[in-house]
C-alpha cells in the first residue's frame, strides 16, 4: 500500500528532494560567509553584531534547520522507494558518507552560532573561510555519486 504510493510519487518525491536540497545548500554556503564577516568586521557587541545575529538565528531556523528536515525526509522516501537504490553498488555508500558528514557540518554551523551569540566564539574568519569550502566538496562528491556514478 504504501509501497505503491512511494513508487507512484516517485517523480514528485525526487523533484521535492532536489528542491529542499538547494534550499540547504544555500544557507550552508552563506552562513559561514556570515560568519567571516562577522568575526573580522563586526566583533562580539554592538547595533551591527545584533543585526549578525538576527541573520544568523533567522537563515538557520527558517531555511537551513527546515529545509536540512526536508531532504532527509524525502530522501529516506527515496530510499525507500522499491528499485531506486542497489545497497550492492558503491555510489549509495559513498553519498551516505558525505550526507553525514553535510549534518555533521550544519550542526557544527549551529554550534559555532551559538557561541557567537554568547560572544565567546575565538575562531578566526580564515577558519571560516576554509570550512566554507566543505559544503562544496561534499556537493561535489554528492552529485558525481547520484548523477555520474563512476563508482
Ligand atoms: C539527507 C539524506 C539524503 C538521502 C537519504 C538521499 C537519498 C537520495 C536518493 C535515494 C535519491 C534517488 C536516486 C535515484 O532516483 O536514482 C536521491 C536523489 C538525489 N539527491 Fe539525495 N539524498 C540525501 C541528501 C542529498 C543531498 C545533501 C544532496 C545534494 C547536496 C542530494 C542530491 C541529490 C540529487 C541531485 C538527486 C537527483 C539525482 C537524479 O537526478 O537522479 N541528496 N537522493
Amino acid at each position: 500500500m504504501i509501497i505503491d504510493f512511494l513508487v507512484l510519487a516517485y517523480p514528485w518525491t525526487k523533484s521535492l528532494h532536489v528542491i529542499s536540497v538547494i534550499a540547504w545548500m544555500a544557507g550552508l554556503f552563506y552562513l559561514p560567509r556570515l560568519f567571516v564577516y562577522h568575526v573580522e568586521r563586526v566583533g562580539m557587541s554592538g547595533e551591527t553584531a545584533d543585526l549578525f545575529q538576527t541573520m544568523e538565528v533567522r537563515l538557520l531556523r527558517a531555511i537551513m534547520n527546515p529545509a536540512m528536515i526536508a531532504t532527509w525526509i524525502f530522501g529516506l522516501a527515496l530510499v525507500f522507494t522499491p528499485g531506486v537504490v542497489s545497497w550492492q553498488e558503491l555510489w549509495p555508500w559513498t553519498k551516505t558518507a558525505a550526507v553525514l558528514a553535510m549534518t555533521w557540518f550544519h550542526h557544527w554551523l549551529g554550534l559555532r552560532r551559538k557561541e557567537l551569540l554568547a560572544g565567546t566564539d575565538t575562531r578566526s574568519g580564515r577558519t571560516y573561510r576554509l570550512m566554507n569550502e566543505v559544503p562544496t566538496l561534499l556537493l561535489i562528491v554528492i552529485v558525481v555519486s547520484v548523477i555520474a556514478r563512476p563508482f
